[in-house]
């Protein structure tokens, strides 16, 4: 499903109003919405509405029309004068026929719910003085909330906090989602997230055109490959994993099982010969090469079949873990770059970009977490609250000229191209030693069966997330792998592909 930036968002209203619907039917939609959403979360009990001075503050009146209409107790409370509400919001104060309440907490009493519509997509400051006090005592109520659109307090495009937001047990937002409704730390405030249709007809995104999309199967569905009943081993690719030495060799199998897991026709660990007789006693289907020096990397890789390649995992730090990625980069094998592979370069990546750049129809992804992506891209800032993590992904996507994936439990991928996702549906008990040598080897899998970078990286981290949902709390990284049948059979059903 496509997500909208708040100026995306805002186009999707404009191009509705333009094509004959009015801003205040919608306005009028999306109050029922919140309405609709109130009787489910309670059934009876009175009802504040906290409203502020703009459109979603209108949203508010529009529902608590709606639920006096229907026979609920409601009360609101409002940030501002009544008569100085503007447009759509005063022609929806105007159909409450009862009085407001002075902003003040204490009017908030000991509801059954709290409807939260005191600012969504237009707040565009940090909350100070009463709107912060307000939010404060909304949180300290105990009371569940209802947002409307967005936790007050909650910048809609990048998910940051600014000052303070709203804690809600449910959100409804209108016609899509918006990044901070999957982006950390808004997603956290959201709580469970409704999406209403309030009228806005899915053809203005081809106007639109939005670039991100949340990381569901239906993002990459025709991505998706499906062995051939003609097919062979060679057919679904040839996956190559970069053992570390002696003392690190496990990184690297759980990354080559995972990518023989994930689809790869065959895998192959190059390890150093040292490491062989380790690796090769834990070992089965995976294939094991001794593999020393980038010389003899080279030569393994002299055999075309083997197309896609895993660094990083347990590589080790190091100017031979450097010589390594530059030799699969000038064999043109697709490629993931994890861990290691990314801090060797730390400080000094331009070589790297320039060399993935100026390969040609090769995929890279490169699969920092946030302790990794600052050594790469040191000025593309983590800290700035103004830019949000699909914006620092997007830059260094760009700045690289490889997929970027960078972890968490709102996992980002973008590609040069703009096009980027986010990920939701990683349970956090994936954060487990291990689990991103796993990631690394599913992504390759997929790469080894000619899917390209993006997608690939997008179908991996879903996967890797159901998996850990799969495998349920007490997940270690090794389980993972061994639930990917599972994911699989829901995904070829729901695909409705038969096996
Ligand atoms: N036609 C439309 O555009 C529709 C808009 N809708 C609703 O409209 C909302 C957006 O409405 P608006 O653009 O009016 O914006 P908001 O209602 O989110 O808030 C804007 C108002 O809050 C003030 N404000 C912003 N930050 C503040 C802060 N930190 N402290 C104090 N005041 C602050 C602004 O000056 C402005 O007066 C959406 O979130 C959604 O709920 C829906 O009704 C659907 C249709
Ligand atoms: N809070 C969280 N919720 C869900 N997934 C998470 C969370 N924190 C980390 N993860 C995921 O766990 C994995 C950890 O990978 P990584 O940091 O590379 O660990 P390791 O190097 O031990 O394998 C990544 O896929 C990351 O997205
Ligand atoms: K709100």
């Amino acid at each position: 499903m496509d997500v909208l930036t708040t100026t995306e968002m805002e186009r999707a209203d404009r191009l509705t109003i333009a094509a004959g619907t009015p801003g205040f039917a919608l306005m009028m939609s999306a109050g029922q919405a919140v309405a609709e959403a109130a009787m489910d979360l309670v059934e009876e009990g009175p009802i504040v509405v906290v409203a502020g001075r703009g459109n979603n503050g209108g949203d508010g009146f529009v529902a608590a029309a709606e639920l006096a209409a229907r026979g609920r107790e409601v009360s609101v409370i409002l940030l501002c004068e009544r008569d100085s509400l503007q447009g759509d919001a005063a022609l929806a104060a105007k159909g409450w026929k009862y009085p407001v309440l002075p902003f003040n907490p204490q009017a908030l009493g000991k509801p059954a719910l709290i409807i939260d519509a005191l600012f969504g997509a237009g707040l565009n400051r940090p909350v100070k003085g009463d709107p912060l006090e307000m939010i404060g005592a909304i949180n300290a109520n105990g009371t569940p909330v209802l947002a409307v659109d967005l936790p007050s307090g909650i910048n809609g495009t990048t998910g940051a906090v600014m000052g303070a937001a709203v804690q809600a047990a449910e959100t409804v937002t209108f016609f899509r989602k918006k990044p901070a409704h999957l982006l950390l730390p808004g997603r956290m405030y959201c709580g469970r997230v409704r999406v209403a249709d309030i009228g806005i007809a899915a053809q203005v995104l081809d106007e639109i055109k939005p670039l991100t999309a949340e990381n569901l199967p239906e993002a990459w569905r025709w991505s998706f490959p499906v062995p051939r009943i003609d097919g062979h081993k060679y057919a679904r690719g040839h996956a190559v994993v970069v053992s570390g030495d002696l003392a690190s060799t496990g990184a690297a199998r759980l990354a080559a099982r995972a990518a023989l897991r994930a689809g790869a026709g065959l895998v192959t660990l190059a390890s150093p010969r040292d490491a062989l007789a380790v690796n090769a006693a834990a070992l089965t289907a995976v294939m094991v090469r001794a593999v020393d020096n980038p010389i003899q990397f080279a030569e393994l890789l002299g055999d075309k079949r083997l197309n896609a390649c895993v660094i990083g995992p347990g590589a080790g730090v190091s100017a031979r873990t450097r010589d390594f990625v530059h030799t699969a980069l000038s064999a043109q094998r697709h490629l993931v770059l994890d861990a290691d592979a990314l801090t060797s370069f730390a400080g000094a990546p331009d070589r790297l970009f320039e060399a993935i750049k100026a390969s040609d129809g090769q995929q890279v992804v490169l699969t920092p977490h946030e302790g990794e992506f600052p050594r790469l891209f040191s000025d593309i800032s983590n800290k700035h609250p103004g830019r949000s993590k699909l914006e620092r992904v997007r830059a260094a996507a760009e700045r690289s000229g490889a997929v970027v994936l960078l972890k968490g439990a709102d996992t980002v991928i973008a590609s040069p191209d703009g096009r980027a996702t986010v990920a939701a549906n990683a349970p956090p008990w994936l954060a487990t030693a291990g689990a991103g040598d796993v990631l690394s080897g599913i992504i390759a899998g997929f790469l080894a069966q000619g899917v390209a970078a993006f997608e690939a990286a997008s179908i991996g981290v879903w996967m890797h997330g159901e998996s850990a949902s799969e495998a349920g709390p007490g997940l270690i990284a090794e389980d993972l792998t061994e639930v990917l049948p599972a994911v699989f059979r829901r995904l070829y059903d729901e695909f409705g592909i038969e096996y």
